[in-house]
């Protein structure tokens, strides 16, 4: 079998310990390669001409991308799983043993087990490029850092830093990881390996004490000021993860304990810790989200179709969702951007949206002023259509109204390529409805952002019956350029994401009708593992796009989607939630965070809060309304897989990640006992509760999704 280690001398005495895993386009820990790297540990030290060791990476553009996650998919049971994490202590602790001094080269991604290599090593170097980072993202995946890494790292960078890394998985920018520690160099790629070589040649180094402020020396100096940490950090996670995700809980346990115990205690709780977590249903959930998006990335989104390059694009509106869609155009995908509006208050405000967000990015010290000076310069303005004609695609975000976009669709025929992509941004309107004014309907598509664009990671890409393929895979490409997950959804009201959630806040508002106070709902929801509740969502999105998406879908869908009447008296109370300040929550003249529930709103709609229901049960009712909703779009080719479905409600409305999404979560209740919930609510409550026929029959043969 090819190896995936390779050891080379050199003159000087340094060996440098290439990294190459074999047919694989990352470098992943396995562990087949324990009986080869102990075969090499044993030559190294046998030989006395080795005084250094550099390890690096064979792949042109990445370290090591972590633990290979297939390999811990197949743990059957939690006692697989810690047998790999004490097979990384062994390994990792010899390497960390050894009496040359060792020196990890790095260049581009070095995380979880990978990172967990790099700090066994005495000293860490790595390049400044761009595609470096270095982070232990395993609490994505419903784990923790199984080799060393809750050890090593407290004790290299400090117990708060170590904590926020592991505890939010974030990637660290060289810069960042020298400033903390976690290097002690970064160079030029052009001279990393030299550079390595040259430290190995030095000898070992003690760390440099990692600058600290008083207050931060006081606390982690001392076992009262670390329990102060580790309480303040349980209790922040225990608000975040509402009790749903274990794995924050148990990285916070192995740091405490290997602190107050010592490494060899601490790497004992590491291994049984990381073994129950592989083993989760959490972790099973959040591994299925990773290997459906690595799986997705490879699909052009039309079978065959191979994408055009996009070399410039056009925004029609810059308003919040123009700004949004023209700033990752050009910050993400760096394509230039023509921003068109009807003034020049629109264009403005697309400007600053893309300033304001690279400007974050300058202050964080990510981006020098003048990279992002160069990538403002990609974005240009006008009132007329002027400078279009070059356009690869035009993505149009103005008004719901079909008689504009129509006349969009014509104006872009007249103005630009023939083969100029026009895609719509339309939260609702059919897109076929959209083509008709199209005389070439093929290049006609869908492509729906969520709010705030930036933030957002889904887009469906809407195909209508004669979008041709090209189009659709062009459209995919460029979606992804932006940093986007796309999933193409067929042509119909309200498409996937919206028409499942419409369900679900219809039933949040129904709750509402029937008592149950605002905070409640909101805290059920939360609860459950939403990101925020439904009627602060309805706030968000606008109680005015709620109302205008509602009948559109009632009209196309059918009964079910009928709103409760009593929200129309809203609007007539001009509360259009957050973008008029005026909702179902209070907001101050600046303030970010919605301050306390409007009161007068139960006025308004006419009603009295009173008894609040069993929070599971409010939840409960709202979701099942969402799981039966994505069913339905399965069952009526809107989606074309339950993988698309989870992605596209976990990536488009924050279905709780550790439940899978919607059809995984079906899958875990089980479709007889979902069946049996919605047909007890139908006869409570009426017939939106009926279980679609998809279910019925799962229900009956037992079927599952996956
Ligand atoms: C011991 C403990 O600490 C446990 C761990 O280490 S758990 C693993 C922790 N690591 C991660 O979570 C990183 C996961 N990977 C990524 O985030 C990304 O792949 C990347 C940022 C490293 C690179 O992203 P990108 O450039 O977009 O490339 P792809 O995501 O498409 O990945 C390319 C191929 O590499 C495969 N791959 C990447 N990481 C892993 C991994 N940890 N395990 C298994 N396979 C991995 C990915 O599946 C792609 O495979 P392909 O089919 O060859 O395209």
């Amino acid at each position: 079998m090819e190896k995936t280690f390779n050891l080379t001398r050199r003159d000087d005495g340094i060996a440098i310990l290439t990294m190459d895993v074999p047919g694989e386009s990352m470098n992943t820990l396995k562990a087949q390669f324990g009986p080869e790297i102990s075969e090499i540990l044993a030559e190294i030290k046998s030989d006395s001409s080795i005084r250094g060791l550099v390890l690096i990476s064979g792949k042109k553009d990445s370290f090591v991308a972590g633990a290979d996650i297939s390999m811990l998919d197949a743990c059957k049971t939690a006692s697989d799983a810690k047998a790999l994490s004490q097979q990384g202590h062994v390994v990792f602790n010899e390497l960390e043993a050894l009496t040359i001094p060792v020196v990890a080269a790095i260049h581009g991604a070095c995380l979880g087990g990978g990172l967990e290599l790099a700090l066994a090593c005495h000293q860490r170097v790595c390049s400044d490029d761009g595609k470096t980072m270095l982070g232990v993202p395993e609490v994505q995946l419903g784990l923790l850092p199984g080799g060393g890494g809750t050890q090593r790292l407290p004790r290299l960078v400090g117990i708060t830093t170590a904590l926020d890394m592991m505890l939010t998985g974030k990637q660290i920018r060289p810069k960042q990881a020298l400033k903390m520690g976690l290097v002690n160099d970064v160079v030029p790629q052009t001279i990393l390996l030299q550079t390595a070589v040259e430290m190995a040649l030095a000898g070992k180094r003690v760390p440099k004490p990692v600058k600290k402020s008083l207050v931060n020396q006081v606390l982690e100096g001392t076992s009262f000021g670390r329990n102060i940490i580790f309480d303040q950090a349980t209790k922040q996670v225990e608000k975040k993860t509402q009790g749903n995700y274990p794995a924050p809980a148990k990285i916070i346990d192995c740091v405490r304990q290997g602190i107050a115990k010592g490494m060899q205690k601490g790497l004992e709780v590491e291994a049984s810790h990381f073994a129950e977590l592989v083993v989760s249903k959490e972790s099973e959930a959040l591994r299925s989200i990773f290997f459906a998006t690595t799986e997705m990335k490879k699909e052009t989104g039309a079978e065959g179709a191979s994408p055009r390059k996009v070399k410039k694009a056009v925004i029609l509106g810059g308003g919040l969702m123009g700004g949004g869609i023209a700033s990752v155009t050009t910050t993400k995908a760096k394509i230039p951007v023509r921003v068109k509006d009807i003034s020049e208050k629109g264009l403005s405000n697309a400007l600053a949206y893309a300033y304001k967000l690279l400007d974050k990015g300058v202050k964080r010290r990510h981006m020098t002023p003048a990279a992002r000076d160069n990538l403002m310069a990609l974005m240009t303005t006008t009132t007329e259509y002027k400078g279009v004609k070059d356009a690869d695609i035009v993505v149009e975000a103005v008004f719901e109204d079909l008689a504009l976009k129509h006349q969009m669709v014509k104006d872009i025929e007249r103005e630009c390529g023939e083969h100029t992509i026009f895609a719509s941004n339309t939260s609702s309107l059919p897109i076929s409805q959209i083509a008709e004014a199209a005389t070439r309907p093929e290049n006609v598509i869908g492509l729906h952002y969520f709010s705030p664009v930036e933030k957002m990671p889904l887009v469906e890409v809407i195909a209508h019956a004669k979008t041709s393929p090209e189009t659709i895979a062009t459209t995919v490409a460029f979606a992804r350029k932006q940093g986007k997950t796309p999933i193409v959804v067929q042509d119909g009201a309200g498409f996937y994401v919206n028409r499942i959630l419409a369900l679900y806040m219809n039933e949040a508002a129904q709750l509402l009708l029937e008592g149950q106070s605002v905070e409640h709902l909101d805290k059920a929801l939360v609860k459950f593992g939403f990101p925020v509740g439904p009627i602060t969502l309805l706030d968000e999105v606008g109680i005015d796009v709620g109302a205008k998406i509602s009948p559109i879908l009632e009209k196309e869908l059918g009964e079910r989607f009928k709103a409760p009447a009593a929200f129309d008296k809203l609007l007539s109370d001009d509360r259009k939630g957050r973008k008029n300040g005026k909702g179902f929550y209070q907001y101050g003249a600046s303030s970010k965070k919605a301050k306390a529930v409007d009161e007068s709103v139960y006025g308004v709609l006419g009603i009295k809060p009173g008894t609040n229901k069993d929070a599971k049960a409010v939840a409960e009712r709202c979701v099942v309304q969402m799981l039966n909703e994505a069913v339905r779009c399965l069952d009526d080719g809107i989606i074309a897989s339950p993988r698309d479905g989870d992605i596209g409600a976990i990536f488009g409305i924050g279905f709780p990640p550790f439940l899978g999404g919607p059809f995984h979560y079906i899958d875990t209740l089980g479709a007889a006992n979902l069946v049996r919930i919605l047909e007890g609510y139908q006869s409570q409550f009426g017939n939106r509760f009926e279980p679609c026929e998809r279910l019925k029959t799962m229900a009956k043969e037992n079927a599952h999704f996956f």
